[in-house]
């Protein structure tokens, strides 16, 4: 349904955001992972028709997202990283004015419509507050509303749970898989869980590249047996990233602990662990720094 082909942007500066992206999604949850500066924003900002790239093309369901751009947003779904409200307008206010904008002629129509996102993202008794006076979940909350009005085909979604508190959270995860049985969603997130939780496919992503793509546990599964996990010192760190190819390193309960990918035991103290994502995920980025040190 989205295709994805040959992407590429360079913004002004230089940075090479987009190198020769290539991406095929079809209806579900589709999670993107990758570290700070990655490239995922500017992605989903090209995907979503706020920059257009210097190269390649993005079709949706038949439609040429740069060339037919007023088409797609018909479809679209945007909830950005940084969502900025009117602060002297309620949300009630708002989402009506953002449904007449997307479509929803018919009044009262659009007053259960409105009452009816308003009730599934929580805010339906704080319908009429200022958004300036919301706090920074409720904010995002609305962010999540509006990103759904219209019903929507195409869903991005970039971070959409930071700020939001675990309750929260869980009734927005609920939320998407709910959507992404008839529309294409694409979270970005730091949240590894997230992904393993919500996502049918998903990709690293990594420099303006797609490292690997797939469906999270047979990734997670290509670790099996070669995960282990030791109790060390912090001081000792250092000494071990020489000799191992250290996964990540992290406290549990005050202590320190480190996780190493390794094809046999790599000796004592080390246990074998029952890998997740997240090993998966810094496996690919650890990888990818071993190459550029290897050129
Ligand atoms: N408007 C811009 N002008 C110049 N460089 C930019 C601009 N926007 C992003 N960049 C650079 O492009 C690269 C990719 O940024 P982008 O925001 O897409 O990454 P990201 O994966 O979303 O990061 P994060 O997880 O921190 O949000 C970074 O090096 C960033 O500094």
């Amino acid at each position: 349904m989205l295709t994805i082909k040959n992407l590429n942007k360079t913004y002004p500066n230089g940075t090479q955001a987009l190198k020769d992206v290539n991406l095929n999604l079809e209806k579900g949850m589709f999670g993107l992972l990758g570290p700070n500066g990655a490239g995922k924003s500017t992605l989903m900002r090209t995907i979503a028709t706020l920059q257009l790239a210097d190269s390649g093309n993005i079709q949706f369901d038949g439609i040429d997202v740069f060339k037919q751009p007023d088409e797609i947003r018909k479809t679209l779904g945007y909830l950005p990283q940084d969502f900025g409200v009117y602060p002297k307008v309620s949300a009630e206010m708002m989402l009506n004015h953002i449904a007449k904008v997307k479509g929803i002629i018919n009044k009262s129509e659009r007053k259960d419509y409105v009452a009816d996102l308003l009730h599934k993202v929580n805010l339906y008794p704080f319908r009429n507050r200022n958004l300036g006076d919301f706090s920074g979940g409720m904010r995002q909350r609305f962010g999540i509303a509006q990103a759904l009005l219209g019903s929507p085909k195409l869903i991005i979604v970039d971070e959409p749970t930071a700020g939001l508190d675990p309750l929260e959270r869980n009734r927005f995860h609920n939320l998407l898989s709910e959507l992404g049985e008839n529309a294409v969603v694409i979270l970005s997130t730091h949240i590894v869980d997230d992904v393993t939780n919500l996502c049918q496919r998903m990709a690293v992503f990594n420099e303006g590249k797609i490292l690997i793509e797939g469906n999270p546990q047979e990734l997670s599964d290509t670790l099996r047996g070669k995960v282990y996990r030791k109790h060390i010192e912090k001081s000792e760190l250092e000494i071990l990233e020489n000799d191992f190819t250290v996964l990540s390193n992290y406290l549990r309960g005050g202590q320190f602990y480190v996780n190493v990918y390794s094809e046999s035991n790599p000796g004592e103290g080390f246990e074998i662990v029952d890998n997740d994502l997240e090993d998966f995920y810094f496996y690919c980025i650890n990888k990818k720094q071993e190459q550029e040190a290897a050129i």
